[in-house]
């Protein structure tokens, strides 16, 4: 990967939602998220015509993946339209979209050329973006010798559609790190600067916009606000800000993603202040092989909520409760007020699933998180997110004998119960989005 003057490198972090999943869906509530040391990261490569690639072309490529380069034209939608991108067959290879990168391109794009400061078509040059996902993000089923050393970012040695996740929020952080790049790339920094709040509202409004977008649905968006603003106690942001926006390639999209994107009318609420991890603690990931069906559980949650308003509001105000107690008790490192508060987040998930019929935090889930809990140096744990079965989250002490622990438990135990658990290297991270330096060695390694 040669080095480039007009390179950049934006990262943003993947998330774990500590406590408010479910109710962080509601504006009436917040949840606490926490960025994770896993990043993606996305380099620009302005494309040099010597390469021989067509002028009006974007590549897109994620080496880590087998089919894993996605060609784009671009052309000029008018009426306002922004602009449309369009994959071109590459011929060589089997035609797999990437319906996350395409909607980022669509959205960015438009934005970039329909801003007020009269950038035209002309401001976006071909250019080659590079995808590079540290390892936690996927569990692999190669093994390697312990002799081989681990790659920055290894290879999975099959498509991201095969590939298992562990669930830590790849496509926001894909779809944020690419839109910050693709906008560190095409704009000058009086226009944008991803270390300015102006420029972080920028990238959160047109990530969120994006990734609502890519995935179908508005979820709450604490992944996307997670992605930019690292951790956070959230209040999302009102659902009707996204809802009249016209398709990428119709008259007008390009006019109405600025209005949207730069609208004073976005009422997230990021808050930073109440929200650290004190030194000698870790968050810490357990993966758990076994799927969850988040859209289900969210059906079934809203439809107990229905049936049963003053409890649920009632659960979900307790629930409410212990987001703020724990963000406090985390950032000053108390650690009797931190079991306490992630003993009521999991009682209250518990009962939320009970009630509900979604399996929150499953009896399996249950007596894995009681044991650990057991372990000397392990503060709390949760089902983090939705629940279920695949993962969980630990607050630990920062030292080898706990992680020893943890880990020899988790092998002991999923031998015991025929699942395989075990710790991710990722850990619990304050910082967001962010431009990475070139230094010139830390992206060619593939
Ligand atoms: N490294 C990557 N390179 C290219 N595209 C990626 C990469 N990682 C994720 N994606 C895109 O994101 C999609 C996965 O999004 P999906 O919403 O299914 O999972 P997720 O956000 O990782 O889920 P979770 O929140 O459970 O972690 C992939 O199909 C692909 O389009
Ligand atoms: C259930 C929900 O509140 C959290 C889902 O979290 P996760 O994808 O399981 O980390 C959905 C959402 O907030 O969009």
């Amino acid at each position: 990967m040669p080095e480039h003057k007009n390179s950049s490198v934006v990262s943003a972090p993947g998330k774990v939602l500590l406590a408010g999943g479910y109710i962080v869906l509601d504006r009436d509530y917040s949840g606490l998220v926490f960025g994770l040391s896993a990043r993606i990261n996305v380099v620009s490569h302005p494309i040099q015509p010597t390469q021989g690639v067509h002028l009006t072309e974007i590549v897109v490529e994620s080496p880590q993946f087998d089919d894993d380069s996605w060609v784009y034209g671009y052309t000029p939608v008018e009426g306002h339209g922004g602009v449309k991108v369009t994959q071109l067959d590459p011929g060589t290879k089997p035609f797999k979209p990437n319906h996350f990168v395409e909607t980022t391109l669509n959205y960015v794009l438009s934005y970039i050329v329909s801003l007020p400061a009269k950038q035209t078509l002309s401001s976006i040059h071909p250019a080659k973006f590079t995808i590079l996902a540290d390892n936690d993000y996927y569990s692999t089923t190669t093994t390697t010798s312990p002799s081989t050393p681990q790659r920055r970012f290894r290879h999975l040695g099959q498509t991201i559609s095969k590939a298992n996740k562990t669930g830590l929020g790849s496509s926001a952080a894909l779809v944020t790190s690419l839109t910050g790049c693709l906008l560190s790339h095409y704009l000058p920094r009086s226009l944008f600067d991803l270390s300015t709040p102006s420029g972080r509202r920028t990238l959160h409004n047109l990530s969120q916009a994006a990734h609502c977008a890519a995935q179908g649905k508005i979820g709450s968006g604490f992944d996307v606000a997670s992605a930019v603003y690292g951790s956070c106690v959230y209040r999302r942001f009102s659902p009707s800000l996204l809802s009249a926006l016209p398709p990428p390639g119709t008259r007008g999209f390009g006019r109405a993603v600025v209005e949207t994107v730069n609208s004073p009318d976005w009422d997230q609420e990021i808050s930073k202040e109440e929200t650290d991890l004190a030194e000698g603690l870790k968050i810490r990931m357990v993966d758990v092989t076994g799927g969850t069906a988040t859209v289900s559980m969210v059906k079934l949650v809203n439809a107990w909520r229905e049936g049963n308003k003053a409890e649920a509001d009632g659960l979900f105000a307790e629930l409410e409760g212990e987001v703020k107690v724990l963000a406090g008790a985390l950032k000053v490192g108390d650690e009797q007020a931190i079991k306490r508060a992630m003993g009521e987040v999991r009682r209250l998930m518990k009962r939320m699933g009970v009630e509900s019929g979604a399996e929150i935090e499953p009896d399996s889930q249950t007596k894995m998180l009681d044991e650990l809990e057991r372990l000397e140096g392990v503060v709390g744990s949760v089902v983090p997110g939705a629940g279920g079965y695949d993962a969980a989250a630990l607050v630990i002490r920062d030292d080898e004998g706990t992680v020893g622990r943890v880990e020899r438990f988790l092998g002991e135990y999923s031998q015991r119960e025929g699942v395989k658990a075990r710790l991710l290297d990722v850990l619990g991270e304050v910082e967001g989005a962010r431009l990475e330096s070139w230094d010139g060695g830390r992206w060619q390694e593939l």
